[in-house]
């Protein structure tokens, strides 16, 4: 169990005092329309600072940037009170590396209340490594570490505060909903990445960790919903790769890239990609597959000469026949084939290959597939040429 001791209470009192306060702000001030779009549109620009810029850019650095590009990300991902650029990347870059583990900081297999706060709120011990020394030689990054508190402060809520209140003078409201109630909502929804989108949707790519794909948890992070895609393929600058899937932050990114603000854009190999897409096919087929009688494998089965397959027929009754070097049983089979009786019985004690595959009838699917499940002995040696059945 943990005691008071393990709390974070700085984490406490950011993640439980501005739901709080957003409360008190629903309750005591009108929220104004002007206002309204103003906090909607703030939601979007530092939400988009922590996944375009703090997440693709930072963590995963899948695509270059110009540091007017970083300041402005470096801004709005600040005013999303998520923790600095260089401390939040470290976490996510452990996060990739040792997903689901022990070391992993938001470990989903710990529950998705864990995984979605509960990380913050207990304190963790440091105890996994991971390179970041691009980010430790970065000034820009070392800059916002240093002064992150006044920073944060300044963009969470004073600068959505003078814009509304210098704009059209609801200064509470720039407050509350801009600034608080605003702060909320990105945190909880870039929180999701964490929990629902290790919950939620398709293992598209790979079913061995518990990173999914899915629409829903795509709408409420900016896109980063495609998160089973995005953890096989971390270094791309894409969470959804169709181009009618939801993914602004792809977009905003690609947009920027038009005027030369981000270049260098990475992508995963497509064919690469297709090849993870089939993988996860094929295994659900085989999952199927598995469901359905097929008969013994071929290698299993016990061997006979022809000879042996005559005697089996003369002791026991059995009505053996041979098809490519395998004597099947047809015994059960007679009264059902859709042939006829006739040229099954005709077939005992033969080779009948070249009949079975075109001579007489060119067997379709059905049959071969039936034929599986009456596999009786592997044929060793040759068959004698009276024995065998003729093309035509
Ligand atoms: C293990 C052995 C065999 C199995 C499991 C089997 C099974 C079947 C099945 C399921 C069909 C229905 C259509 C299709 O799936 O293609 C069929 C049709 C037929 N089979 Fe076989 N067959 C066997 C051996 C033979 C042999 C040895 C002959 C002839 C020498 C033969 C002659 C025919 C003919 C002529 C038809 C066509 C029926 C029609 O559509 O009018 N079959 N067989
Ligand atoms: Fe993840
Ligand atoms: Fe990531």
């Amino acid at each position: 169990m943990y005691t008071l001791n393990d709390v974070d209470w700085k984490h406490v009192v950011i993640l439980f005092g501005t739901p709080a306060l957003a409360l008190v702000g629903f309750a005591t001030v009108p929220l104004r329309t002007a206002t309204f779009w103003w906090a909607v549109a703030y939601y979007f620009f530092t939400g988009l600072g922590i996944t375009a810029g703090y997440h693709r850019y930072w963590a995963h650095r899948s695509y270059d940037a110009t540091r007017v590009w970083q300041v402005i990300l470096m801004a709005a991902g600040t005013g999303a009170v998520e923790g600095t650029v260089k401390w939040w990347s470290r976490g996510h870059r452990i996060h990739h590396r040792f997903t689901d583990t022990e070391k992993d900081p938001y470990n989903a297999k710990r529950g998705f209340l864990w995984s979605h706060i509960g990380w913050m709120i207990i304190k963790q011990k440091k105890n996994a490594t991971v390179d970041i020394s691009d980010l430790s030689s970065d000034p820009l990054v070392a800059f916002q570490h240093k002064y992150y508190l006044p920073l944060a402060v300044f963009m969470a809520f004073i600068f959505p505060t003078l814009v509304a209140g210098f704009g059209w003078n609801d200064w509470a409201g720039g407050f509350f909903f801009a600034g608080v109630a605003r702060l909320v909502f990105v945190h909880h929804a870039t929180f999701c990445v964490n929990s629902l989108a290790h919950y939620l949707g398709e293992f598209t790519f790979d079913d061995r960790r518990t990173p999914k794909d899915h629409f829903l948890t795509a709408l409420v992070t900016l896109g980063e919903g495609y998160h089973n895609f995005h953890h096989e393929f971390p270094a791309d600058y894409r969470n959804a790769i169709k181009f009618w899937q939801y993914d602004p932050t792809k977009w905003t990114i690609w947009f920027a890239s038009l005027v030369g603000l981000t270049y260098n854009l990475k992508m995963f190999p497509a064919n690469e990609i297709e090849k993870g897409r089939i993988h996860m096919m094929q295994k659900k087929l085989d999952d199927i597959k598995k469901t359905l009688d097929y008969g013994v494998p071929v290698e299993e089965l016990p061997v006979l000469t022809f000879s042996q397959v005559k005697e089996r027929i003369s002791e026991t009754g059995k009505q053996l026949l041979i098809i490519s070097g395998v004597v099947y049983d047809v015994s059960k089979f007679m009264d059902d084939h859709p042939g006829g009786k006739g040229f099954l019985r005709a077939a005992v004690g033969r080779d009948v290959t070249a009949s079975f595959n075109g001579g007489v009838y060119d067997h379709a699917n059905a049959a071969r597939n039936l034929m599986s499940s009456m596999r009786y002995a592997r044929l060793e040696g040759l068959v004698p040429e009276a024995s065998v059945s003729r093309e035509d």
